[in-house]
């Protein structure tokens, strides 16, 4: 009895008196948390939330006391303010363990991001793009060892070693050697541990914290693995004298000459979060770009005459002449639309004493987030929104432009931040720009790509999303280009 009075004044409640009753949605998301969370723990939570919006309009009520925006306004409104922070939930550290970029309150996340921004930087990234070369290189020579010049394999594979060896030798001057051995990252398996964290965070904050129980031993034990590796690296760094030009250079930087540092124990976290945070989201890009690009044979043979009309051979090939070929800029910019990178909804709390978002006052402590995979495949700001169309970007050249203002009328920029903006945006994103170029161009320069046999290239992307994209292998045929 005292259960169905508590269940009768929480919907009553939820649904007559609280602060976002005005607000729509289904009924059971505006009552009660599980359908939230039903279809987080399955996956399936950003394309239902697509629907919603559909369905509902710019604003949906996607839990008692959380909001979903497809409102380009609302970009700013919410994660151009530093003081709208990730939940809690999205907060949590172990005991003892130091702060990240992702944990951080405001004011250590502004000192993080001062010490960290210059690492990113133009001239820094101009720095590091002989090293993302060299690996894509030798990511290249290992395909011809697999194919003998010709034949299949697991592009995913290969893209995940690259990119994970990539982000280690920028980071700490030292890569994990995953093309080397032709081992996949160990990393990989902090990815699995989230994964597992994430649905059963779904189920219940309570089951969430209990993840480390829930992860399957050899998983742990590679986690273990991990984390020592990453103190072993920066203790070396820390008391070594090796001073090569990478971002921990920046995080060690005198201390008399800065008047923002880290600790060694900060330097520990964000440099494993640096190496999450930039490996997964190009890894995601680069392969969906290739499978898209498989699926849309037109495009590919596009992109692929327009890298080799710019470059006579792979050593002539350099981001900065790569990013003026329009087609390979089109391509990507619409990889990211379709398939954005960071595809789950990025939560923010409404700060103390409220706030406006796209027009609407909400009380303190709200959950608001921009549905990303929502608003880039909304009909409301892309024309044919679930159609993979580069064609839409070439808005520069007239005649071209003119064709792509008529067939895709909607396209709406304020919509689409693939990198995010304000405060806490993409660090890495001139890193990202430099290693997507180059990837795309001496990949597409050297081998012509081919869906096997009996394979179909669309059907890759049908996947979940638990925090990120779960991928499965993705097979091809490379022939040596003539
Ligand atoms: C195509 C590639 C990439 C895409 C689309 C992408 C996208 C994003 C997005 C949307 C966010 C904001 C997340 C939020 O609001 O919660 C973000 C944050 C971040 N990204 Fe990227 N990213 C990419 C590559 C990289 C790379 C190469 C790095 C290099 C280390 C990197 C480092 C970071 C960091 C450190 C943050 C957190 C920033 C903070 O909270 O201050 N990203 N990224």
């Amino acid at each position: 009895m005292p259960a169905l009075l508590y269940l009768g004044c929480k919907i009553g409640y939820n649904l007559r008196f609280h602060a976002l009753s005005k607000y729509p949605g289904p009924l059971a998301w505006r009552t009660f948390e599980f359908p939230h969370r039903w279809y987080k723990a399955t996956g399936r939570l950003p394309f239902k939330i697509k629907e919603l919006h559909d369905r509902y309009g710019l604003v949906v009520r996607t839990a008692p006391n959380e909001l979903s925006f497809v409102d380009p306004r609302a970009w700013k409104d919410i994660y151009g303010h530093r003081e709208f922070m990730r939940p809690d939930s999205l907060r949590r550290r172990p005991p003892g363990v130091a702060d990240n970029l992702i944990t951080a309150d405001a004011d250590t996340h502004a000192r993080f991001r001062k010490v960290m921004n210059p690492a990113f930087g133009d001239s820094a990234v101009r720095d590091y793009e002989p090293i993302v070369k060299a690996y894509f290189l030798k990511m290249l020579a290992r395909l011809d060892e697999r194919t003998h010049g010709g034949g299949y394999v697991d592009l995913l594979h290969f893209i995940n070693c690259g990119v994970f060896d990539i982000i280690g030798d920028v980071t700490w001057g030292r890569s994990f050697d995953c093309l080397e051995f032709d081992q996949p990252p160990a990393l990989l398996s902090v990815l699995l541990h989230f994964k597992a964290a994430v649905i059963a965070s779904s189920i219940s904050p309570y089951v969430g914290s209990l993840s480390r129980v829930l992860t399957p031993k050899p998983d742990l034990i590679r986690l273990d693995h991990v984390f020592a590796s990453v103190r072993q690296r920066v203790s070396e760094r820390v008391t070594g004298t090796a001073r090569q030009h990478d971002i921990m250079s920046y995080m060690l930087r005198d201390p008399k000459h800065s008047d923002a540092i880290l600790s060694e124990a900060e330097i520990q976290t964000n440099s494993l979060t640096l190496t999450m945070t930039g490996s997964e989201p190009l890894t995601s890009t680069l392969s969906a770009a290739m499978a898209l690009l498989l699926a849309n044979p037109a495009q590919l043979r596009r992109v692929s005459s327009e890298i080799r009309a710019a470059f006579a051979s792979l050593d002539d090939i350099s981001a900065r002449e790569a990013a003026e070929l329009p087609f390979l800029h089109a391509v990507l910019l619409e990889t990211l639309r379709i398939y954005p990178a960071v595809p789950d909804s990025r939560l923010r709390q409404v700060p103390p004493g409220g706030a406006v978002v796209a027009g609407e006052h909400l009380p303190t402590g709200t959950t608001v987030a921009m549905g990303c995979y929502s608003t880039f495949r909304s009909s409301r700001w892309f024309t044919d929104a679930d159609t993979f169309a580069p064609e839409r970007w070439l808005r520069k050249n007239d005649a071209e432009a003119a064709e792509a203002v008529r067939r895709f009328p909607a396209h709406n920029l304020d919509a689409y931040q693939p990198f995010g903006i304000g405060p806490r945006n993409c660090l890495g994103q001139a890193l990202a720009w430099v290693e997507m170029r180059l990837f795309l161009a001496m990949l597409l320069w050297k081998y012509d790509l081919e869906v096997p046999a009996g394979e179909d290239a669309s059907s890759w992307m049908d996947q979940k999303i638990w925090w990120t994209w779960e991928k499965g292998p993705l097979h091809v045929k490379l022939v040596q280009a003539q």
